[in-house]
């Protein structure tokens, strides 16, 4: 039975048991004044900024510097203190670089693999902000709520039974989220009474905030006084939330703190911990976060680098795992495991008195922890069994996954609550999955034309390899259409441009992102109209949520399976896995629509994908070739003999070892002329000015049976010219 969380505050003596530990950070002098000395970590550092073509670099040149700063040996020793010039800070608080809302800049890219990472220095130090609001109180905000009455907020009255403070409904109305989706109306009163939790939900279906509110109305209960203010004494972080990839904890990050700067007194700090970033700035936000946000291999490098991190740790009051399935698999599982044993291990001389360690052990009992994701997979269950290998993908029952999250997680309730959203549909409501049939080899011209019918539809397409991506890229970029890429080996700054250049409103409304399954999870991009899977998802989980990139949030959208003939069957066998638990869907009669491309479009486009084909082949193959020969030149440098590319060519297309073929082909189209290529695109770019031209002849257009006039206004698919079918789907 959960503990409920009374909505009074712990007594006084509780508090300042917690808080016990004397201040070490600024000094006051003899008459009870502080003399302008500060710890090092409150002094206002800026990060060190780089030229631009540097701005991948990291390391190292994550170095913050400062100006202003007296340093003083009180006692000629190797002791120092630091005096900031400028004189007495507001409020004695100098500026803390963990509390500026996380913004878009701070974002350094994708990444699956935390260990790979590369360090970026494209956060930026920020500028000077306000201390905490400390005259704010919890629960006296209903004049703030009235001032802002005539802004455009929203009516919030949808939100009052889950007694939520007027400070949060002001941002939520803010942010205009008038209901709670139904995730949230679920869970956030079951977290409130102090429950652990575990939440299932569709994608998009808002489950940040069903635990990001609770943790900050947590935070206006408990956030420090104006008392520990002045008194500077430190604090702990409240909440620590792992998640699987870098952007997701940036945009968990985002998301929680646009809710607070919008909730008037809400100023918990965020801290992200993410690998890119420079460790030693993020040790220093950790020392004053409330919120902690990372991934679990960055957050355990940091725990782990002593200084009572884990001791400070241990007393946050939430401890969430997001897409639990996937961070307590994989790469991952290993991190989580020690982050997780770290915040529970409790030994005796941690602590320097009894009362603290009391208090430890009452932070530790009433810590709650909160698991959510959309789908909960059987590999989960198989690695949690030891039996090792990731294979299927397939989706756990309830039943199934509570196990085996109670075997790994230590719930401090017996019985957690498990609140599976959507016990029967996995996918979004207003989702819908189609599938184009179509020849092994013309999966291109296949993607081509169904872009064709759908422009000024923000598409992502997935692929299952890093050249895959590359070379479609590259591809749909020779046929003129806006297309970017998305893996993990680019460099962080080019994965953020694509990101942003898609995501921005501003942005063309027909782009494509074409990416791997590095934008599978938690990528929340408004107005996402189209998934279409390139190459089929390997796993049913992975199909769940590549689609879960677009009908998000109660908006509709499509995802489109491109499959060859005998990918059909597996393909198949897929969708009845997701749709297994749905009792109005039976294996015979999937909601899987088969989408007929009018062949007439297909024929009529196939000239320009041969030729767009040879321009990108010719392109890559000619990239690799002289990344090749540059590789050989420089090993043959090393080793002090000839090269003699002749002489390599004819080795390698003798048919001697695998890959011979290939070479040969790679070799043909890179060695294309550059008139040719000129000729090519001249060509392509011909066939590419004039409108798909469907059963019209010239007889057919003077015959007046095409609106001229219309399409000249734009309207109807602007591709096209003549009588065509719309898609059915
Ligand atoms: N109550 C609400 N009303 C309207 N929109 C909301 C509400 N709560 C959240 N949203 C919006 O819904 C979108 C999806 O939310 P969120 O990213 O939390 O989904 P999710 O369930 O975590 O998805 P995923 O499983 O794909 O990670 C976000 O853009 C968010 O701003």
């Amino acid at each position: 039975m959960g503990q409920k969380r009374g909505n009074d505050s712990k007594p006084q003596a509780v508090e300042s048991k917690k808080r016990k530990k004397g201040s070490k950070l600024g000094l006051t002098s003899s008459d009870g004044a502080w003399d302008g000395s500060v710890d090092v970590d409150q002094l206002n550092w800026k990060e060190v900024a780089l030229p631009d073509r540097m701005a991948d670099v990291g390391g190292f040149f994550g170095l913050e510097e400062i100006d202003d700063v007296e340093i003083i040996r009180p006692n000629g020793k190797g002791e120092v203190q630091f005096k900031a010039k400028a004189g007495k800070p507001k409020n004695s608080i100098l500026k803390d670089p963990s509390k500026e809302p996380v913004t878009h800049e701070e974002w350094d890219g994708f990444s699956n693999d935390e260990s790979n990472e590369q360090p970026t220095t494209s956060d930026k130090s920020a500028e000077p902000e306000p201390a905490r609001d400390s005259s704010f109180k919890a629960g006296l905000s209903f004049a703030a709520l009235e001032d802002d009455a005539d802004d455009d907020g929203m009516d919030v009255s949808a939100w009052d039974k889950l007694g939520l403070s007027p400070n949060v409904l002001t941002g939520l109305s803010k942010m205009k989220f008038s209901t709670p989706t139904t995730v949230q109306k679920s869970c956030i009163p079951a977290i409130l009474e102090g429950h652990d939790v575990v939440g299932k939900a569709s994608t998009g279906s808002g489950k940040t905030l069903a635990f990001g509110i609770p943790i900050l109305e947590y935070y206006l209960e408990k956030r420090p006084t104006e008392e520990d203010s002045k008194e500077k004494k430190p604090s702990s972080p409240m909440a620590l939330i792992l998640s699987p990839t870098r952007e997701l904890a940036h945009q968990l990050a985002k998301h929680i703190g646009d809710l607070r700067d919008n909730s008037p007194g809400l100023d918990a700090r965020i801290a992200l911990l993410t690998g890119g970033l420079s460790i030693q700035k993020q040790q220093r936000q950790l020392a004053n976060a409330d919120i902690v946000v990372g991934t679990p291999g960055r957050v355990w490098e940091i725990l782990s680098s002593g200084q009572g991190l884990i001791r400070k740790m241990q007393r946050v009051q939430f401890l969430v795992v997001d897409e639990a399935d996937r961070l307590l698999s994989e790469g991952h599982f290993k991190e989580v495991e020690e982050i997780i044993g770290a915040l529970d291990r409790q030994e005796h001389n941690d602590f320097p008195d009894v009362e603290e360690e009391a208090a430890a052990e009452d932070d530790l009992s009433s810590r709650q922890t909160l698991v959510f994701s959309a789908t909960f997979h059987r590999d989960l269950q198989q690695k949690l069994a030891g039996k090792g290998r990731w294979t299927t993908g397939d989706l756990m029952d309830k039943k199934e996954s509570m196990e085996y999250l109670l075997k790994k997680l230590n719930f401090r309730e017996e019985k957690p609550k498990f609140i599976d959203v959507n016990p029967v549909q996995q996918m979004a409501e207003g989702l819908k999955e189609g599938i184009v049939e179509c020849p092994a080899m013309e999966k291109d011209l296949y993607l081509y034309s169904l872009l064709l019918y759908h422009p000024k539809h923000r598409t992502l397409v997935f692929t299952n390899s890093i050249s895959a991506v590359r070379r479609l890229t590259q591809l749909l970029q020779t046929l003129q259409m806006p297309a970017l890429a998305l893996h993990s080996s680019m460099a962080q700054k080019a994965r953020l441009r694509s990101v942003e250049r898609f995501s921005s409103p501003k942005s063309d409304p027909s782009s494509i992102l074409v990416a791997t399954d590095v934008a599978a999870r938690g990528l929340d991009i408004k107005g996402i109209d189209c998934v279409v899977h390139y190459h089929a998802p390997r796993t049913a989980d992975a199909y769940v949520h590549r689609s879960g990139r677009t009908a998000r949030a109660g908006a509709v959208g499509k995802s489109i399976i491109i499959c060859a003939p005998d990918e059909v069957v597996s393909v198949a066998r897929l969708a009845a896995k997701v749709h297994a638990s749905n009792p109005n869907v039976s294996a015979k009669k999937l909601p899987l629509q088969s989408i007929d491309i009018d062949r007439r479009v297909v024929s009529r486009v196939r000239p320009r994908i041969n030729l767009a084909k040879k321009i990108t082949e010719s392109n890559i193959a000619k990239e690799k070739v002289s990344a090749e020969e540059n590789w050989l030149r420089e090993a043959a440098d090393d080793l002090g003999v000839d090269y003699d590319s002749e002489e390599f060519d004819e080795s390698q297309g003798k048919g001697r070892g695998r890959g011979g073929g290939r070479h040969q082909r790679e070799k043909k189209a890179s060695s294309i002329t550059k008139g040719e290529l000129a000729s090519l695109r001249a060509e392509l770019k011909q066939l590419l000015s004039q409108r798909v031209n469907i059963g019209v002849s010239e007889r057919y257009l003077t015959a007046g049976r095409v609106d001229i006039e219309a399409l000249l206004r734009g309207e109807g698919n602007e591709a096209f010219l003549g009588n065509l079918d719309p898609l059915k789907f």
